[in-house]
């Protein structure tokens, strides 16, 4: 029998002061920006709300649960390399993607610019066609913590099919 399961996530990361340095990391991407991500990971905030999404799917509860923000594991850790296994605990219980939509909430940086090279990373980590994985970002309109340029929030939505 065929089953679908749909999955949401979302995430949230503050920006890090320009001096200490760390790379801006989305969906698995370096964007040139001047300042990155505050996180225990590389914190990429898109492809964190993307595993949030699939495991929410799959009912496997959340990323901090599997890769938990307290173990030394993970410090540093490449979210793509976390995606790819997020993907394997999927196939193992019989699940593959359908699609995926996932939204960049803030400012700056322009997600436009590096929408395919993005697509182009994450899609096969996805087992998908670049055109069944969306990537989309909004503006909050200048309000808030995304909008004062404090941080950057991510929203996904995943389809899983079995069967
Ligand atoms: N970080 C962002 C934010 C927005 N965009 C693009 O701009 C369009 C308009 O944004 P609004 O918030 O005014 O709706 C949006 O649809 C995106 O195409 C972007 O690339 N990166
Ligand atoms: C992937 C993890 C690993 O520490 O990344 P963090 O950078 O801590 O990011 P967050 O989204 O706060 O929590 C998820 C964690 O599991």
């Amino acid at each position: 029998m065929i089953a679908f399961r749909v999955g949401q996530g979302f995430d949230v990361h503050r920006f890090s002061a320009p001096e200490e340095g760390r790379r801006l990391v989305l969906m698995g991407c370096d964007i040139p920006h001047d300042r990155g991500l505050a996180g225990h990971s590389d914190a990429d905030v898109m492809l964190h709300a993307l595993m949030d999404a699939l495991l929410g799917a799959a009912g496997l509860g959340d990323i901090g649960q599997h890769f938990p923000d307290t173990d030394p594991a993970y410090r540093g850790a490449d979210s793509a390399v976390l995606l790819a296994r997020v993907m394997g605990d999927l196939a193992e219980r019989g699940w593959r993607v359908v699609n995926a939509d996932v939204c960049l909430i803030g400012e700056r940086p322009k997600v436009g610019p590096h929408r395919e090279r993005m697509r182009q990373r994450v899609a096969p980590l996805l087992g998908l066609p670049e055109e069944a994985l969306n990537v989309k970002a909004t503006t909050t309109e200048k309000l808030g913590f995304t909008g004062r340029g404090e941080g950057l929030a991510a929203q996904a939505v995943v389809l899983l099919q079995r069967g």
